[in-house]
């Protein structure tokens, strides 16, 4: 499955051709810009596979040379275990993964190194497979959501990709600079906006609840089927920084009663298993309703979705490894555990 969003309820199929993918419910304004991909479904699809393989390729390469030429014996498990580990898979889920791996080899009397790695394939996707579930549009009108993450995380180049993204699936989106502590952070928004015909709501200084107010009921006002906050990056540990993000997430909800509908959290794929502990404390904090983990190119650390699923399972829209808009897709589990792994017949 290639598809970027989800629509609910019923699906009244309007397909965008380039992404099978779902359309708004809500009203669209005739001159709504809609920024295709160039390319097709199978060509991008197998592009983005080649771009993920690539990306994970440190984490894929510890864990599949030890199955080469390998006996089924307790360094194999061993040799596994400190892959995973490195990998940043963590504790709890390498061990996880190494007893019900022992337990399928004794059941199905595995013998060959090959079988192995085939069923340790298995077993992950059966392990990330809780966190695919795809962003679903055309619920609320608008459908607001809330960015948050510590910073350099990612969130202005998710934000813009996922503008992007929505316009093609004909989606107008309205962006609010919530981050008022840097006035460049607010100019950065303002200036992508302009270029890519997105309203940005911003204010000089003062309140980023108050901007995230504003932007809801112009988007009400207007139409508008998205509207995106941006929040100032922070670390968990600053907790005046949190209660803000609290505050922001009460407005909000003053200024449309179920809103935020979405609360994300940007991460950093770098950062493994640091970033389990930052979904930790943004989900106590906001109660999060799904993850982004940038940055999976060129880390080692892959493996801390493993970590999250068996931590705090929280949906995980979209995985990204790269700058390029292209380069931020819906996560998938099988593609992901295959870019690490291999597919079945390897
Ligand atoms: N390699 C790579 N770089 C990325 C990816 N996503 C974002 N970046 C880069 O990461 C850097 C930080 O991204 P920003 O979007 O500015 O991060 P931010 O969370 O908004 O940062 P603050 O506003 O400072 O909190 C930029 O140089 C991005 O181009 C990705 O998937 N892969």
């Amino acid at each position: 499955m290639f598809s970027f969003f989800k629509k609910n309820p019923k699906p009244e199929l309007d397909s965008v051709p380039e992404i099978a993918a779902p359309v708004v419910e809500a009203p669209i304004e005739e001159d709504a810009p809609v920024a295709l991909p160039a390319i097709a479904p199978a060509e991008a699809k197998r592009s983005w596979l080649a771009r993920l393989k690539s990306g994970l390729s440190k984490t894929s390469s510890n864990l599949t040379t030890l199955f080469i030429g390998a006996r089924i014996d307790d360094d194999l498990y061993e040799e596994l275990e400190a892959a995973l580990l490195m990998a940043d898979t963590g504790v709890d889920a390498t061990q996880f993964l190494l007893t019900e791996l022992k337990r399928c080899v004794k059941d199905q009397k595995l013998t060959e190194a090959a079988q192995v790695k085939s069923a340790l394939r298995q077993l992950m996707i059966k392990l990330l497979e809780p966190l695919q579930k795809p962003l679903e549009l055309g619920r609320h009108q608008p459908m607001v959501m809330m960015i948050t993450g510590v910073n350099g995380a990612g969130k202005t180049t998710t934000i813009g990709k996922l503008a992007k993204h929505l316009q093609a699936h004909r989606q107008s989106v309205l962006l609010a600079a919530g981050d008022t502590f840097r006035a460049a952070a607010r100019e950065q928004l303002t200036i992508w906006g302009e270029r890519n015909n997105v309203s940005v709501i911003a204010q000089e200084s003062g309140d980023p609840a108050a901007v995230a107010f504003d932007a809801v009921h112009s988007a009400s006002a207007k139409g508008i089927n998205v509207v995106m906050v941006d929040t100032a990056g922070r670390l968990p540990t600053q907790l005046h920084l949190m209660e803000e993000l609290k505050k922001i997430k009460r407005v909000t909800a003053k200024a449309m009663a179920d809103a935020p509908h979405e609360i994300l959290l940007i991460i950093d794929g770098n950062t493994g298993q640091n970033a389990l502990m930052q979904v930790k404390a943004f989900d106590d904090a906001l109660g999060l309703t799904g993850l982004v983990v940038t940055k999976l190119d060129g880390t080692a650390k892959g493996g801390v979705l493993a970590a999250i699923a068996r931590t705090r399972p929280i949906p995980v829209y979209f995985i990204g490894v790269g700058e390029q808009i292209e380069d931020l897709q819906p996560f998938n589990a099988e593609e992901f555990v295959t870019a690490l792994l291999g597919d079945a017949s390897d």
